[in-house]
């Protein structure tokens, strides 16, 4: 029992091969089928009528897919030529030689897989609601018989070798797994005297899940046929049966989806020959607005062969009492026939130059992002030249943002705009050191610690002498209370630094993956030798500040200096409690003298935190872009990354893929011109 679904792609034309096969596309786009139609492929089925209904493939692993692939492409059974076919009456008697190079051409840029590349191809669709009769009408067209499912098992037949075939193609690509398959099988019908045609033909829509189909094989249904439905390129050959009210079509109401006004449409009605009643009124009524019109149907029924059906059809209509009414421009196979191969060869001619239009723009675009991608190396030489490219490319971009201010390379990206954003941190430092520095003073505890650390250190000694370890020992004390804050800053702009470092460094090296990482490492390693480095002198400045007292600021040295005005403004200090002051008359002289000093110096301390940040970041900077910027990338420029070598050899097909394309049109419309002048 078969569960599943195919679409195929049926190709007839007037020679006399039958050949099958099916490929599998690995990209959603390349859903639409594949044709082969070389000579090599062109083998020969000896077919016989059977009874089985394409169904929907469910999608197997992709490895079996794959293995699938290779044993089907050797499924192209040979035999001896079909000659009974070959004596068919044709069905179509207009000879199809202007049709046919428009067709083949259209064939290969099919098989040239042209689809893949989102260029869609002029095509008939053939869609309608289940057991309406989609395959009998094909097989009447093509004057073959298609393999169906009939009450759940295969019939066999007297044509079986070309079922057979399809049956085993199909189980082939479907295989048992449980999802849909998207894939096409391709068969292509060449006999005499059938219309020259390229047709998809569609699963059949179904709400109802049977034979143990998935529970949502509507929607799975659906959206294969609308996705073949929806270009503009695609005529959409709308199946529906005489027993039923148009109206109430679930394939209308899919193409009327994408087809509003129906100008995309043609509506084959089936079964004429069991419900004439009403016909002529349905088509006439035209309730599902049909823009290329209606052709009533009778397709074989049972054993009897195409040539009795066409005679039998033909009878119908011209002898029914209610099918002759019906005019003779819209009925029978062959009428049918005729309106598809001029239906196929007007979309083919409008759509070959949009077509050419769209080749061209995705071979420039498709080169454009092959230059783009970086040369393959293949010398030390070669990839040393690259990358101190590479390396001096980014220092200059690194001097621009970190040391010129110059930004127009990230005009927008604020967090590239290194020196303001230095700026920004300092001037955020240097505000941190004085809110930390300020002393609260307002619960009367002015000049106490002076004080206290005067009366501790008193010795047997001159009067009114200050001693120089009070005023390091206060100033150790101070000095604790904001050591953290220039590692702190270290710490925070060094790891700006790495950031803006290596996104520069990221981006011109962005063509060669392979180098990203050690380069990201390598700039990580950098930052953190330089940051040891500022940390080592932030430590010493530190240290140095405890230890030491030293300024030539003049600002202290006013101090002393009995010229300059007696009184300064000495804005740290704010309002004062000084009443407690009164129970230390001794020392308190002292002790103010000691504040002062402290306070003036300290401001000079903070100043100096402040500059001497500044100039070292500035510096270790400056000795990072120019000096200390050297990688070790060499041997990795020379291996192409994974993704790179991927990229590339895409592109090259596509490009080898859209100028065989281009090649394919440029001689059907050379072929055209000609035959118009
Ligand atoms: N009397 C009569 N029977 C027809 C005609 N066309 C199709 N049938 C019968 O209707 C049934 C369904 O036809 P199919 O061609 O299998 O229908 P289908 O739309 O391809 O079916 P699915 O692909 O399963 O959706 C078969 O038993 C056909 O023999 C017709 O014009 N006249």
């Amino acid at each position: 029992m078969l569960n599943h679904l195919v679409f195929y792609t049926i190709r007839m034309s007037t020679e006399y091969y039958l050949s099958l096969t099916s490929m599998q596309t690995t990209q959603r786009n390349n859903n639409i089928s594949n044709m082969v139609n070389g000579k090599e492929n062109r083998n020969v089925f000896k077919s016989k009528s059977s009874l089985f209904t394409p169904n929907l493939a469910y999608l197997p692993p992709r490895d079996e897919i794959e293995a699938c692939e290779q044993r089907l492409t050797l499924l192209n059974i040979s035999g001896e030529q079909n000659n009974r076919e070959n004596d068919a009456a044709p069905i179509i008697s207009s000879h199809n030689d202007k049709v046919h190079p428009l067709l083949d051409a259209v064939d290969r840029l099919r098989h040239l897989k042209i689809m893949q590349e989102g260029i869609q191809l002029p095509t008939i669709v053939v869609v309608g609601d289940q057991s309406y009769g989609k395959s009998s009408v094909l097989e009447s067209l093509a004057g073959i018989s298609l393999p169906r499912e009939f009450n759940g098992k295969i019939i066999p037949t007297d044509e079986s070798h070309m079922a057979d075939a399809i049956v085993m193609a199909t189980n082939e690509i479907a295989g048992k797994g449980k999802g849909i398959l998207n894939n096409p099988l391709t068969l292509i019908v060449k006999k005499k005297g059938v219309p020259d045609l390229t047709m998809v033909d569609l699963p059949g829509i179904t709400r109802v899940p049977v034979h143990g189909q998935p529970e949502d094989i509507y929607e799975q249904i659906s959206k294969i046929i609308k996705e073949f439905i929806t270009p503009e390129e695609s005529k959409i050959l709308n199946v529906l049966s005489a027993s039923v009210d148009f109206t109430t079509c679930e394939s209308i109401r899919m193409s009327q989806q994408v087809d509003k006004i129906g100008e995309r449409t043609l509506v084959v009605v089936t079964k004429a020959d069991k419900s004439p009643e009403g016909l002529l009124e349905k088509v006439i009524a035209d309730d599902v607005n049909i823009g290329l019109g209606y052709v009533c149907v009778s397709n074989r029924i049972g054993d009897e062969s195409y040539e009795q059906a066409r005679a039998e059809e033909n009878k119908f209509f011209e002898s029914h009492h209610l099918l002759s009414k019906i005019s003779k421009s819209m009925v029978g196979i062959p009428i049918l026939a005729q309106k598809l191969v001029q239906i196929q060869a007007t979309i083919i001619v409008k759509c070959l130059p949009d077509i050419v239009q769209k080749i061209n723009d995705k071979i420039s675009s498709n080169m454009e992002d092959l230059n783009k991608l970086p040369q393959i190396m293949t010398s030390i030489s070669e990839a040393m030249t690259t990358f101190m490219n590479i390396l001096g490319l980014a220092k200059e971009s690194l001097r621009k943002i970190l040391l010129r201010g110059e930004f127009d390379e990230y005009p927008d990206e604020m967090e590239m705009h290194c020196t303001a954003r230095f700026a920004d941190m300092l001037n955020q430092y240097s505000s941190e050191l004085q809110s930390k520095s300020v002393e609260n003073y307002s619960n009367g505890n002015f000049l106490l610690e002076e004080i206290r650390v005067l009366e501790e250190t008193k010795a047997i000694g001159l009067p009114n002498f200050l001693p120089r370890a009070v005023f390091l020992t206060l100033l150790q004390k101070k000095m604790k209370t904001i050591s953290f804050a220039p590692f702190e800053f270290v710490e925070k702009t060094w790891n700006y630094l790495e950031k803006v470092l290596i996104s520069v460094l990221m981006r011109h090296s962005d063509n060669y993956p392979q180098l990203l990482s050690s380069t990201r490492r390598a700039a990580h390693n950098l930052v953190a030798k330089k940051e040891k480095q500022s940390v080592d002198w932030v430590s010493d400045l530190v240290e140095m500040g405890k230890l030491t007292d030293y300024t030539c600021n003049p600002e202290y040295a006013l101090l002393n200096d009995h010229s300059k005005p007696s009184k300064v403004q000495i804005d740290e200090l704010g309002e004062i409690e000084v009443g407690q002051l009164r129970s230390h008359v001794g020392v308190v002289q002292e002790a103010f003298d000691m504040k002062i000093r402290m306070t003036t110096y300290w401001s000079i301390v903070l100043r100096r935190w402040v500059d001497s940040m500044a100039l070292n970041l500035l510096f270790s900077i400056q000795k990072l872009v120019n000096k200390e910027m050297e990688f070790d990338g060499l041997e990795k420029m020379l291996e192409e990354s994974p993704n790179v070598a991927e990229k590339r050899k895409r592109l090259e097909n596509s490009i080898k893929l859209l100028m065989g394309s281009k090649d394919v049109v440029a001689n059907i419309i050379d072929k055209i011109t000609t035959n118009v002048n």
